[in-house]
């Protein structure tokens, strides 16, 4: 089921400072951030050789993060996000095994244009799955 890591995801309560951290201490190539209000954050993506490292905030009142940052107010690791090459197909197995898909069950569109799930992190070993459709 499991294809590449997409992106590794943090979790930041400054999105411009943890910019600035990664572009100009770590000397890192970084996007322009992207509002996404459906899902309630703002990113950046760090561009690395192998992968990518989602930088996040939250945006407006419901953001699913807000709560993350109450717990981590420095900021943490939020999730990993694995490609799926047929992420309907990949819910169904998942759903069938008893993992929780969250939110409605169908795919949101995610950062990158391209559909995407999440799986509770209670199921993962304390870790939030993100599956992006590639
Ligand atoms: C899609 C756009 C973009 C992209 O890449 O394209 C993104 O990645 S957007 C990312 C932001 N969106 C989401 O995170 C959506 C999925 N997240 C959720 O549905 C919730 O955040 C959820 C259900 C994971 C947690 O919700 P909430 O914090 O309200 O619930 P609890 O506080 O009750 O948490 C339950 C339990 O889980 C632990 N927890 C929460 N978040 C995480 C996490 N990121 N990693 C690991 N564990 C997490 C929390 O500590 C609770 O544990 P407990 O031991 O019961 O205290
Ligand atoms: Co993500």
């Amino acid at each position: 089921m499991l294809g590449r890591v997409n992106h590794i995801a943090i979790a930041v309560p400054d999105l411009a400072a943890a910019t600035a951290g990664y572009r100009d201490t770590l000397g890192a190539r970084v996007s322009q951030p992207q509002a996404l209000p459906e899902h309630g954050v703002t990113v950046v993506f760090v561009e690395l050789p192998n992968t990518k490292v989602e930088l996040l905030e939250p945006l407006g009142d419901n953001s699913p993060v807000a709560a993350f940052l109450e717990k981590n107010p420095s900021g943490g690791m939020h999730h990993i996000c694995y490609e799926v090459s047929d992420i309907l197909a990949a819910r169904d197995q998942l759903a069938k095994s008893g993992a929780r898909v969250l939110g409605s069950g169908e795919p949101k569109t995610g950062a990158h244009g391209r559909p995407v799930l999440f799986l509770h992190p209670k199921d993962f070993f304390g870790t939030l799955i993100e599956l992006e459709q590639v």
